[in-house]
């Protein structure tokens, strides 16, 4: 089946079973990643706190790890709860975010994925490429490398942490070491708002949870996104704020006749 049919069927899934999807994620943009899960159709929760956590999995659909504001005591309850996740066959997607700018961002991402299974990483070029050891200089949570052998570095972290690998810019590049998939939507004003990578790893959780793989999460996330903020751009131009509100109005109206029309994905 064709991605962007694929990318359709998750996105009836998650409306049919709204999966709960927890989250482990950063006080920036909590509030938009709880937001943008409503909008396409699941459910979110956010908790850290271990003795909470531990009954919250029991019921949850998928696990999201975003180290965006991380400390120790929600690092600690990262590995806990993934390795729990693992245990209840639960699939888990991490964003390393600052990967690359700091030892411990860099450190703890790599933690993760050693002690825990992670079944999407998704991250930008700075993070992952960090992560291989290629380059560590991520500008705070920005990134500040180019896209030219994203390809090559899809592949290579996939295979490196046998998991799907989703690198996001201006083409966002996917792969899961054997196959590689491209979505070309998107606008550059999408990194003039900060979380639009996080919400990406929301959506991406949504449609783990609701029983999609990992290439196709990680492929249909990047297509909601970059059409959502294509056509929100049409209504707002560079007004910021508008953008915002409309990409959110998008997400949520997002449905299989505006994909089929307007989706821009290839598999390589
Ligand atoms: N140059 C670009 N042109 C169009 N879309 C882009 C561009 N760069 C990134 N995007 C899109 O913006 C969204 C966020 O990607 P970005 O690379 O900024 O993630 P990020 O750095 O992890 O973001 P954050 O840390 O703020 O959450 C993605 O949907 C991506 O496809
Ligand atoms: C700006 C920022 N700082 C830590 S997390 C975050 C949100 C985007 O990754
Ligand atoms: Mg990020």
């Amino acid at each position: 089946m064709e991605m962007l049919k694929k990318a359709c069927d998750g996105l009836s899934k998650i409306r049919e079973k709204s999966p709960l999807v927890h989250h482990i994620t950063n006080y920036v943009s909590v509030n938009d990643c709880a937001n943008i899960t409503l909008a396409i159709g699941a459910s979110p929760v956010m908790s850290d706190e271990i003795e909470d956590i531990l009954d919250l999995i029991k019921i949850a659909n998928s696990l999201v790890l975003n180290i965006g504001t991380l400390n120790k005591r929600t690092v600690e309850s990262m590995i806990y709860l993934g390795k729990e996740a693992n245990k209840l066959n639960i699939p888990v997607v991490l964003d390393p975010v600052g990967a690359g700018a700091t030892k411990l961002r860099t450190g703890t991402s790599l933690k993760i994925l050693q002690e825990v299974k992670v079944r999407v990483l998704r991250g930008n070029m700075s993070e992952i490429k960090s992560l291989l050891g290629l380059s560590g200089n991520t500008k705070g949570v920005d990134s500040t490398e180019k896209m030219d052998d994203a390809e090559d570095v899809a592949i290579l972290a996939a295979k490196k942490f046998n998991c799907t690998v989703g690198i996001s810019g201006e083409v966002d590049v996917i792969s899961d070491g054997e196959r590689v998939v491209k979505v070309f939507n998107g606008n550059s004003i999408l990194t003039r708002v900060t979380g639009t990578g996080c919400m990406v790893t929301s959506l991406t959780g949504c449609f783990l949870g609701a029983g999609c793989d990992g290439l196709t999460s990680s492929t249909a996330a990047y297509l909601i996104m970059g059409l959502a903020g294509e056509r929100a751009y049409k209504e707002s131009g560079d007004n910021i704020g508008t953008f915002k509100v409309r990409l959110f109005d998008e997400i949520f109206n997002i449905n299989e006749d505006r994909l089929k029309e307007g989706g821009k994905v290839e598999e390589c």
